[in-house]
């Protein structure tokens, strides 16, 4: 694919304009941003459930129309991301030598789901009532990026405690790129494209993940085996001491002093790159941390002693 690089204007999922990095030549406009890594490609699913679909190609470089919205946001989110962990801990892409970032979008019809296939982040439509299309939202985006980076480092297994952490990294790292870019930031997750009829809910909670049904507390764990024995559950678990880690607050009578986003960040990039292994469990999870925050910080430290308050006050001592 041959051609010159180009910024284009667009309008997101949420009809709000931005600009982005494509590739023209005689066919048209194409979604690829040779600007970053070995390039960002955004593709069209056109409704079916090949992957990766067809390179996306407009006609005119300008971005307006309705249909191409959720391919805007996957493409302009995705490079956002790659910023993140680029400038602020230094990775280049998700394997930190510059892996391209392919994203299809219209995935299937009414698809209420977005994922990381293993190689490729997939993005559906949703059904207007329960999601509108996925990639409309910088934490989602960010979300599955973040299993692309577990994947080619800790390599937690998806599924059981191991499983609920591998996906509480990626709540944690979607909110913190939301953040970072100040994208309307919250700790709640997936707010933007969730149940469009209802106000103020979101897919999960980490400042309360009982918001969700999910737990807060180590004690109230998932121990079935629905759900990949519950990683999108037991995620609460972790997701709250990460809230707490950063914002400070008193969890069943534990009190947790505030560490911030960039450091609480940092703690976490350095536990999940270093420390944690395919089949870490909470115990282990517990220990990484501390162990990643006395490399950074020193055992005495008031960022180590954050960290075990944080995990005490969700019961994993
Ligand atoms: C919506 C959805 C369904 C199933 C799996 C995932 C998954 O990627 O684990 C998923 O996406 C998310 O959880 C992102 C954060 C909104
Ligand atoms: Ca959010
Ligand atoms: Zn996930």
């Amino acid at each position: 694919l041959t051609g010159n690089d180009s910024t284009a204007t667009g309008k997101g999922v949420l009809g709000d304009t931005k600009t982005f990095n494509t590739l023209l030549n005689n066919n048209g406009s194409y979604l690829v941003d040779r600007t970053r890594g070995d390039g960002i490609f955004t593709y069209d699913a056109k409704n079916r459930t090949r992957t990766p679909g067809t390179l996306w190609l407009d006609s005119d470089n300008v971005y307006n129309a309705a249909y191409d919205g959720a391919a805007v946001d996957a493409h302009a989110y995705a490079g956002q991301t790659y910023d993140y962990f680029q400038n602020v801990h230094n990775r280049n892409s998700y394997d930190g030598n510059g892996a391209q970032l392919v994203s299809t979008v219209h995935y299937g019809r009414s698809y209420n789901n977005a994922f990381w296939s293993g190689s490729q982040m997939v993005y559906g439509d949703g059904d207007g009532s329960q999601f509108i299309p996925l990639s409309g939202a910088l934490d989602v985006i960010a979300h599955e990026l973040t299993h692309a980076v577990t994947d080619t480092t800790a390599d937690l297994i998806y599924q059981n405690e191991s499983g609920a952490i591998n996906e509480s990294m990626s709540d944690i790292f979607g909110t913190l790129v939301e953040y970072h870019f100040n994208n309307n930031p919250d700790w709640q997750v997936g707010e933007d494209i969730y149940t469009p009829n209802v106000a103020g809910d979101a897919l999960r909670s980490m400042e309360d993940p009982t918001l969700s049904g999910d737990p807060d507390h180590y004690s109230k764990r998932y121990t079935g085996t629905g759900d990949y024995g519950g990683v999108h559950i037991n995620s609460g678990i972790s997701n709250k001491a990460a809230y707490l880690l950063a914002n400070g607050g008193t969890h069943y009578g534990v009190s947790v002093n505030a560490i911030g986003n960039d450091k609480a960040g940092d703690i976490y990039y350095r536990t999940l790159t270093q420390y944690l292994t395919p089949n870490s469990n909470y115990s282990h999870f517990r220990a990484s941390t501390i162990q990643a925050a006395t490399d950074l910080y020193g055992a005495s430290s008031a960022e180590v002693a954050s960290v075990k308050a944080a995990f005490s006050a969700v019961g994993v001592n």
